[in-house]
């Protein structure tokens, strides 16, 4: 592997640490969610840490799963490469089934590279869907089409005023764990936008925002500023992602209905 493969990394990376968290839910079940959920991430940010640490020994790493300590330490912020990641995000759903007692698919493994103030690459593995989105091959944004749109919002946690958002838009809401899941929704055409606020951290969108960034598809904060990686503080607490037609309004409409 050498310095120029990047995106593959990212790519293998996440495949890898999301193909080992399919056989810990099959080995575990789902008897037990916290201990299968602590496992899960757990496994995937030791994976993560060990293979990175390993292939790329002169870079930082920021992940989800790392010590408060680890999570401070300044060298990251004058570092030129460090890589995002969040082990398991979806955490909840990785652990849940579906009515037909099938495990829940909206849980994603995340890898990106920031560099130099930029987001240079990276893979959004969804394992238990079999797909990977990729900056090593930026999925093809989906055609818009004119009419009644839909809008990913969390599960557990959809922002006050998107309610409103939707009905003044004409849109639907479509809730979906996983903030990858929600932004790799946006990018294969199961929805149009996502929506969020109220908290999230850079390891919950670097990943699905490069891909997002490489395939043509809109992605800012609410407020429709740029959203920015590797700050000593990692809380990047709104996001807005859709397809490129559908940003002026969305933003218009966010800045009327949330003050
Ligand atoms: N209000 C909030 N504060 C902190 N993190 C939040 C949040 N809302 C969502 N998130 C994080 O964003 C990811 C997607 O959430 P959701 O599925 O609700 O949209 C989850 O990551 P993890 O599963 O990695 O913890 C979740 O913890
Ligand atoms: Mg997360």
């Amino acid at each position: 592997m050498t310095i120029r493969d990047d995106h593959a990394l990212a790519a293998d990376l996440a495949n890898e640490a999301g193909e080992r968290l399919l056989r810990i839910r099959e080995r575990t079940g789902y008897d037990d969610p916290a201990a299968l959920r602590a496992e899960g991430d757990r496994a995937s940010h030791v994976y993560l840490m060990e293979s990175l640490g390993r292939l790329r020994p002169s870079d930082s790493v920021l992940s989800e799963e790392a010590t408060r300590e680890e999570r401070l330490d300044p060298r990251r912020l004058s570092a030129d490469r460090v890589w995002i990641v969040d082990p398991l995000d979806g955490t909840r759903e990785f652990s849940e089934r579906l009515d037909d007692q099938a495990g829940r698919a909206d849980w994603a493994v995340h890898v990106a590279l920031w560099e130099r103030g930029r987001l240079a690459a990276g893979a959004v593995a969804l394992p238990a869907q079999g797909r990977t989105l990729t900056t090593a091959e930026p999925p093809k944004p989906p055609a818009f089409e004119k009419g009644r749109f839909r809008i990913a919002v969390s599960r557990t946690r959809p922002p006050e005023f998107v309610r409103k958002l939707a009905y003044l838009l004409g849109a639907d809401l479509v809730p979906i764990g996983s903030a990858g899941a929600k932004i790799s929704a946006v990018l294969t055409g199961e929805v149009e936008a996502y929506v969020h606020a109220g908290g999230q951290y850079e390891w919950d969108s670097a990943a699905p925002v490069a891909v997002a960034q490489a395939a043509g598809v809109h992605a800012s904060r609410i407020d429709g500023s740029e959203l920015t990686y590797n700050q000593a503080d990692p809380s990047l607490p709104d996001i807005l992602v859709s397809l490129p037609e559908l940003a002026t309004s969305l933003l218009a409409g966010i800045r009327d209905l949330h003050r």
